[in-house]
């Protein structure tokens, strides 16, 4: 695999705790730019493979790369393009925002420019509690601060786990706009774990969903023009009743108050349904199509679960 294309490629990796065989032969990359969702059920080793790959405890075989150097032969060298915070923020309390970033800038193996540190106060939007004291803060300020913090030294990937965990509906939509941002404006690589598929449905571009220590599939979301690929099509229809009529035979059709929606592997069928409509005298007000992040998860992880059994 030509690992330098990737910013982050994990290759095998096997991991056991006790034993337990926790990590059973883990494998993706990740694609520069792109934010992606870590999406599994409890204990299926999210957080185990995240502390892999930011070298907290080591793989027992298997490789992780980042941005082309081995964690296992090249460590110091990895771990340059890497920022993460995995559980929380550990932050100084007693400290100001400033403080704590110019503590954590003293770790980074290449100095820290004045206007690197504006830079990343601006992306986070701290520049009016910077010369505050931390232990001040509400817990969305503080995870910025964590953010700040975990990328001052450029990494090109960032690793959060559970970054949105005891965050309100504004703090989460804030950390959302930070990250989509980052990914924007910085290219960084995003790797995202959490339990809400709602939040990663719309911050992420893709979920790697694993199960049972393995990855079960890569996901892309939203629109996606891959024509294998289940979705639900919603459109809105005048007259609804006759236009239910006429998409009987693609599949079943529901009404929702987002408009007639109908399932299935549909995506080179679209044309040809709009024809339909058309042609029988049905207005179309609007047809859109999303992949259910919520319906492909649980089908990966039940499937594979059900396998096991
Ligand atoms: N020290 C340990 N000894 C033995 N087994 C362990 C140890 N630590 C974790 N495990 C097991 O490893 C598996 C993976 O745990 P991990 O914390 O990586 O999962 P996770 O996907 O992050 O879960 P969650 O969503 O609950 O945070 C679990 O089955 C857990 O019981």
């Amino acid at each position: 695999m030509a690992t330098e294309t990737f910013p982050l490629v994990v290759e095998k990796v096997n991991k056991h705790l006790g034993s337990t065989h926790v990590i059973k032969d883990m494998s993706f990359s990740l694609e520069r730019g792109m934010i992606y969702g870590f999406l599994g059920p409890n204990g299926s080793g999210k957080t185990t493979t995240i502390r892999m790959i930011v070298s907290l405890i080591a793989p027992n075989s298997g490789e992780v790369y980042i941005e082309g150097s081995s964690i296992k032969t090249e460590r110091e060298k990895a771990l340059k393009h890497i920022g993460a915070i995995v559980e929380n923020p550990d932050l100084y309390l007693y400290l100001t925002g400033m403080q704590n970033l110019r503590q954590f800038a003293q770790m980074s193996a290449e100095p820290i420019s004045e206007e690197r540190f504006e830079e990343v106060i601006r992306l986070v939007e701290l520049e009016h509690a910077i010369h505050k004291k931390v232990k001040k803060y509400s817990l969305g300020m503080k995870q910025r601060l964590g953010i700040a913090v975990s990328i001052l030294h450029r990494p090109s990937v960032l690793i959060l786990d559970e970054p949105t965990n005891g965050l309100d509906p504004k703090g989460i939509r804030d950390l959302r706009d930070y990250l989509r941002k980052l990914a924007r404006d910085e290219g960084v690589t995003l790797l995202v774990s959490s339990h809400q598929l709602n939040e990663i449905e719309v911050l992420c571009d893709r979920a790697i969903v694993i199960n049972d220590g393995t990855v079960v599939d890569e996901l892309h979301m939203g629109t996606n023009k891959q024509s294998h690929e289940q979705m639900t099509i919603t459109i809105e229809a005048e007259p609804v009743e006759k236009a239910a009529t006429l998409l009987q035979p693609l599949g079943a059709t529901k009404q929702t108050e987002r408009g007639l929606e109908i399932e299935g592997q549909l995506y080179d069928a679209i044309p040809q349904l709009v024809r339909t409509l058309t042609e029988n005298d049905v207005s179309i007000y609007a047809i859109s199509y999303q992949k259910r992040l919520e319906d492909a998860y649980f089908s990966l992880t039940e499937e594979k679960r059900g396998d096991a059994t």
